[in-house]
């Protein structure tokens, strides 16, 4: 047997699509023009690639793309003066702070200082509450993508054992509320768990998020299981030269496709998700702002 393949890429490109007719509409019909304000501080060469993809997706569907490039040495001072400058500025609806800040900021209060109702990152404190509680709330994107392209393989996910590896803020624990939300049965497992093998064993959705290159191997998933696989790590590519890296995930894809009943694939599975949620989260957060009623199928 071997897995079907979710095309993150290709699922990425249908709710950009999405997304742009509704920006459309709403520059039709209201004259609004949603705006995403994305924040770096510093020059991390990776996080600036990102930037950069994030803005020029936000162009293509028709948002407004602001980009502040901060120095690396940058006082928490200024930097919350910026975001009080974007709270305030009614052109911007979705702000992002691009995480990891350098380690002399706070990166809690300076997340906390987003309005909440532009935090399109869904980490601000009342967000997440707001998950944690069932009630409306900006999503965070990564956790989001992965719900989205969940329910398009499973229907309804309605009492599946779900496992997510990995309790960040960023993804864990969120993905964690999310699959709750959708009435899984969910273990949220991490470094200290007990048993692990066993324990991934049991689910029928599996979720890694724990940063560590190819740990999950093939004989941890129960057979036909979903492997969702958030990891993103550069590794050595020894058969392609010296100095060559390549993406792998979490999970040792070689071996899981082979026991999976489906399987996202790094590069081309959550990556692109969650930048296609940041744009969705974006147009959600601009018609909350103007009252007008939110998109269907690009929240949870
Ligand atoms: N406040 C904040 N919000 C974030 O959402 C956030 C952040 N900070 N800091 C950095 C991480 C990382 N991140 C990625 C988004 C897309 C891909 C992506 O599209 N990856 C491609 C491959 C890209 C490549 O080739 O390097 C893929 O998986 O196919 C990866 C990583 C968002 N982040």
């Amino acid at each position: 047997m071997t897995a079907q393949i979710i095309d993150g890429k290709a699922f990425a490109a249908t709710v950009r699509e999405k997304v742009a007719g509704h920006v459309a509409r709403l520059k039709d019909e209201h004259g609004i023009t949603p705006g995403l304000a994305v924040v770096l501080v510093g020059e991390d060469p990776a996080s600036q690639v990102y930037v950069r993809s994030k803005g020029k997706q936000t162009v293509e569907v028709g948002m407004n793309s602001f980009e502040h490039k901060l120095d690396a040495d940058t006082s928490e001072k200024d930097l919350l003066a910026l975001i009080d400058k974007l709270n305030n500025d009614p052109q911007v609806h979705g702000i992002l702070v691009q995480l990891p800040l350098p380690g002399h900021l706070n990166e809690d209060l300076v997340i906390n200082a987003i309005d909440p109702s532009k935090d399109v990152d869904g980490f601000h404190i009342s967000n997440v509450g707001l998950l944690g509680t069932g009630q409306k709330s900006m999503v965070p994107c990564t956790p989001l993508g992965c719900l989205m392209m969940l329910r398009d393989h499973h229907g309804s996910l309605s009492g599946l054992d779900a496992v997510v590896i990995g309790r960040s803020n960023i993804v864990g624990k969120p993905m964690a509320q999310l699959l709750l939300g959708d009435s899984c049965t969910v273990t949220i497992a991490h470094s200290r768990t007990k048993d692990l093998p066993d324990v991934v064993r049991r689910a029928d959705i599996v979720v890694a998020a724990v940063g560590r290159a190819e740990m999950v191997p093939g004989d941890w998933i129960k057979p036909g299981a979903t492997v969702i696989d958030v990891g993103i790590n550069r590794i050595d590519a020894l058969e392609k030269g010296e100095g060559k890296t390549r993406l792998v995930g979490d999970v040792q894809f070689d071996s899981a496709v082979k026991v999976a009943g489906a399987i996202t694939p790094v590069p081309g599975g959550v990556g692109p998700m969650t930048i296609a949620c940041l744009l969705a989260n974006t147009l959600t957060a601009c018609c909350r702002a103007n009252g007008l009623v939110e998109p269907e199928g690009l929240t949870a």
